[in-house]
């Protein structure tokens, strides 16, 4: 499928510490089959013709690792590394900014998600190119409840409206430095990015995201990226 052939730009933001995954080193710099995970990232949005640039947004001590994983990597669409915020929406707000002022259409996109695929990135901006705004995501396989603060039941979410949430998100970048400057006006903090578009009444479509486009989050997600990214290159022969 070929998004409808605008030209767009991708923040990667991968400025937060893990604190989930519990290891001295940050997750997104954690190897998968020898590389690290944020390079995996990258080389997936490198590889896509739609993609004209990226910017990648990082933690203060990284930015000299990361240039290096620039040029040793061949990112040559990485056209800036960025210092991040305290928060993911503050990550976000930087990068964005930082796109060129031609670009008209923007992804977010977790550097810890390296598995992503061409074809799902593809969907999610055929949709936004459609509605404006639109996230990757994808049915919820267990039943969600709503648990009060001492261990209780209080609710059960019908599950046919429930969906688990992934990035890419993408958006009319214009629409999105909008509503992420309306959301730090109102003090307004998100998740995610969609978050802050629907705090502005704006409505966001789902693409069809894939189970596999994991963030890799605590440990255990670790042996699993190995097995899928392994399973991929059996594929490929
Ligand atoms: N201030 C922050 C916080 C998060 N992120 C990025 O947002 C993505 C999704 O966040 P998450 O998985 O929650 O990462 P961490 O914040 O690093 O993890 P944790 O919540 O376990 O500390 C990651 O690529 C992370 O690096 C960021 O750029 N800036
Ligand atoms: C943006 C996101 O990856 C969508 O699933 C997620 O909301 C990031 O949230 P986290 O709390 O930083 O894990």
């Amino acid at each position: 499928m070929d998004a409808a052939g605008a030209k767009w730009g991708v923040v990667v933001v991968a400025a937060g510490r893990g604190t989930r995954m519990g290891t001295a080193e940050s997750k997104q710099y954690l190897l998968l089959q020898d590389k690290p995970i944020l390079v995996h990232t990258l080389e997936g949005f490198q590889a896509m013709d739609e993609i004209a640039e990226v910017v990648l947004v990082v933690g203060k001590e990284d930015t000299a690792r990361c240039e290096q994983f620039v040029s040793a990597y061949g990112l040559s669409k990485v056209k800036s590394v960025l210092v991040g915020g305290s928060e993911r929406q503050h990550s976000v707000a930087i990068g964005i900014k930082a796109l060129d002022s031609g670009i008209e259409w923007a992804m977010v996109h977790d550097g810890v998600r390296p598995l992503v695929t061409a074809n799902a990135v593809r969907r999610c901006m055929v949709k936004a190119e459609e509605t404006e705004a639109a996230v990757l995501a994808v049915p919820v396989k267990d039943t969600i409840k709503q648990v009060n603060e001492t261990g209780v039941i209080t609710s059960t979410p019908d599950r046919r409206s429930l969906w688990a949430i992934q990035t890419p998100q993408a958006f009319r970048r214009s629409l999105l430095q909008q509503a992420l400057a309306q959301a730090e006006r109102d003090g307004f903090l998100g998740t995610d990015d969609a978050s802050a578009v629907e705090h502005m009444g704006v409505p966001v479509s789902v693409a069809e995201g894939e189970y596999t486009n994991i963030k890799i989050t605590t440990p255990e997600d670790l042996p699993y990226a190995e097995f899928l990214l392994a399973s991929r290159e059996r594929e490929r022969g």
